[in-house]
């Protein structure tokens, strides 16, 4: 059984079907790509994960309990994180700070601004941050603020972000989406690092055939809201159906 399971979901806005019928299983300690042409609706997919959507129909469970129903902060809880495209950070805070928080917040059983009160009573939270900001190599930018990092340096930020929770999934959303080549790559060798170091299971939408193939085992293909073909990185780039869903866009 798959730490996540997706059994028949559907999903509608209006009269437009943004999944159908979607059935998915992530193995735990995956590296799972989702991918797929423009609207095929991968964010849609996440957005069930995560509870800022909720199917139609069908069921989406993690461990074996059901997340329908539950509200973010309550999945996030129970160990599932997301990366967003845009960092969601605390711009006028210093890097530090910004992992503290989170350090904090996963104990005291919200991810609230007020946890900050805390942040100085509790050494070890600090410590648990400081650690994590050397393994995503930013510790010598610990005290500047976190305004004023490079776009790679924000995603690298709000990775720390998220491990420093100890998830049981993460979820990247283009985790690389306006970067640099250089900044890109940089990024599939930390997330490579990760997954060495931290074995979490990660499911990761990207449009950067670079970065699916660098990082991914296992990729799925959606197109108009279905998953067409599911197979290792090898096997979905000789498939013609892939070609045929990306037909005028991206090359596989
Ligand atoms: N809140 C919404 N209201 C109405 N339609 C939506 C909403 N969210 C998504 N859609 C539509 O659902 C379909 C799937 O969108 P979704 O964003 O999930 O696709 P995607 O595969 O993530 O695309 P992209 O790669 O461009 O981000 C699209 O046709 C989109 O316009």
């Amino acid at each position: 059984m798959g730490i996540l399971q997706v059994q028949n979901v559907n999903k509608s806005f209006g009269g437009l079907k943004a999944l159908n019928n979607v059935n998915l299983d992530i193995e735990e300690g995956a590296v799972h790509a989702i991918i797929g042409p423009n609207g095929a609706g991968k964010s849609t997919l996440l957005n069930c994960f995560v509870g800022r959507l909720r199917p139609d129909t069908g069921t989406v469970k993690f461990q074996g309990r059901s997340l329908l129903g539950l509200s973010p902060h309550q999945i996030n809880q129970a160990g599932v994180a997301r990366v967003f495209q845009t960092p969601e950070i605390f711009t006028d805070l210093s890097l530090l700070e910004n992992v503290t928080i989170p350090a904090l917040a996963v104990r005291d059983g919200a991810f609230r601004i007020n946890a900050w009160s805390r942040v100085d009573a509790q050494a070890d939270a600090r410590a648990q941050a400081e650690a994590m900001l050397e393994s995503v190599g930013l510790a010598d930018k610990r005290n500047q603020h976190a305004g004023n990092l490079s776009r790679g340096d924000k995603r690298r930020l709000e990775l720390a972000m998220c491990l420093v929770q100890d998830p049981k999934l993460v979820l990247l959303d283009e985790p690389t989406a306006g970067m640099s080549r250089a900044d890109t790559n940089a990024t599939i060798d930390l997330l490579a690092r990760m997954t060495e170091e931290h074995g979490v299971t990660k499911i990761i939408i990207e449009h950067d055939m670079h970065v699916v193939f660098s990082l991914a085992r296992r990729v799925t293909v959606m197109a108009q809201g279905t998953p067409i073909v599911e197979g290792t990185p090898e096997e979905i780039r000789g498939d013609s159906r892939v070609q045929e869903a990306y037909l005028g866009g991206a090359h596989v």
